[in-house]
């Protein structure tokens, strides 16, 4: 109750369950060296692990990629957020003046929408997380070290001419939920030469006329949250890193160059393998 209590130090205190749930049946066992990430500890607790990236890197991509290869669950505030936003609760208008101007929707609603999410993660028995999205704020780190402890924070890099691209080009199948991204990137360096290529990812066919874009995918409201994830979210490296649980991943490409290095660069490689032979 007491670490619960401490997440809102001058709000009104959570004490649920889930969040208790999350402080108590986490086994805080970590390592602050970076070595070889460790996938399930002896207990069976899954991994703990965080994505932060700029708007359109991809975190959505390779977390929702890892959680299958690995079993633990992909728990997007931004999908949260989205969510809400679809459904006709008291929440949805109020959010949606937030989201579509690319602003940070407030500490107290984020984490509500999080603690419901644990909540019902708790009834299916979850072990283990991959976050993205959050956190997002030095403050919301904070209140994420004070529940529980994050065992890798992997901080996805791609350069800032590609993002841009990336979002503007980023479609959801209104169907089955399916992310694509319809953008080429293709960036040439100062002789001319192609620098930086960036395959699109396309829907199947059964998608193709099912696309949507995201109201807050327009230019202007990209750039916005590029400059607010500069101001806010930015430190939130420098937390994790003063603390040596920050990988650095350089995106080489789109997804057939970037994820077996990233596997790589997770020591996931074997992991890989045997869910390949087994599939
Ligand atoms: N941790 C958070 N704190 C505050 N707002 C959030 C958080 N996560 C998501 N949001 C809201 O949801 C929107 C979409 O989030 P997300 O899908 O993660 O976008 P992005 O592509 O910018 O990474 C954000 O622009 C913000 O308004």
């Amino acid at each position: 109750m007491a670490v619960v209590s401490r997440l809102w130090r001058g709000g009104a205190a959570v004490c649920s369950p889930a969040m208790m749930w999350l402080s108590l049946a986490m086994d805080a066992r970590f390592s602050t060296s970076l070595g070889p990430p460790k996938t399930r500890d002896p207990g069976g607790r899954g991994v703990h692990w965080v994505f932060l990236g700029c708007p359109g890197v991809g975190k959505g991509t390779y977390a929702s990629r890892l959680s299958q290869l690995l079993g633990v669950p992909h728990i997007s505030t931004g999908d949260l957020v989205r969510e809400e936003l679809a459904s006709s609760g008291p929440l949805a208008q109020q959010l949606a003046g937030i989201v579509n101007h690319g602003q940070l929707v407030s500490n107290e609603i984020i984490m509500s929408l999080l603690t419901k999410r644990l909540e019902h993660g708790e009834t299916k028995v979850e072990s283990g997380f991959i976050l993205d999205g959050f956190p997002r704020t030095i403050r919301q780190a904070e209140i994420l070290e004070g529940v529980t402890e994050i065992d890798l924070v992997i901080n996805l890099k791609l350069r800032e001419d590609a993002l841009l691209a990336k979002c503007l080009g980023r479609r959801i199948c209104s169907h089955c939920g399916g992310n694509y991204n319809v953008a080429s990137v293709n960036i040439k360096g100062e002789n001319g030469r192609l620098d930086f290529i960036m395959a699109p990812l396309l829907p199947p066919a059964d998608c193709a006329s099912k696309l949507i874009t995201r109201v807050d995918d327009t230019e202007e409201v990209v750039k916005e949250r590029l400059r607010i994830y500069n101001e806010m979210s930015k430190p939130v490296e420098e937390f994790y890193r003063a603390r040596g649980k920050l990988l650095e991943f350089d995106l080489p490409g789109g997804i057939p160059e970037s994820w077996p290095k990233l596997l790589q660069a997770l020591n996931l490689v074997d992991h890989d393998d045997k869910q390949s032979a087994s599939a």
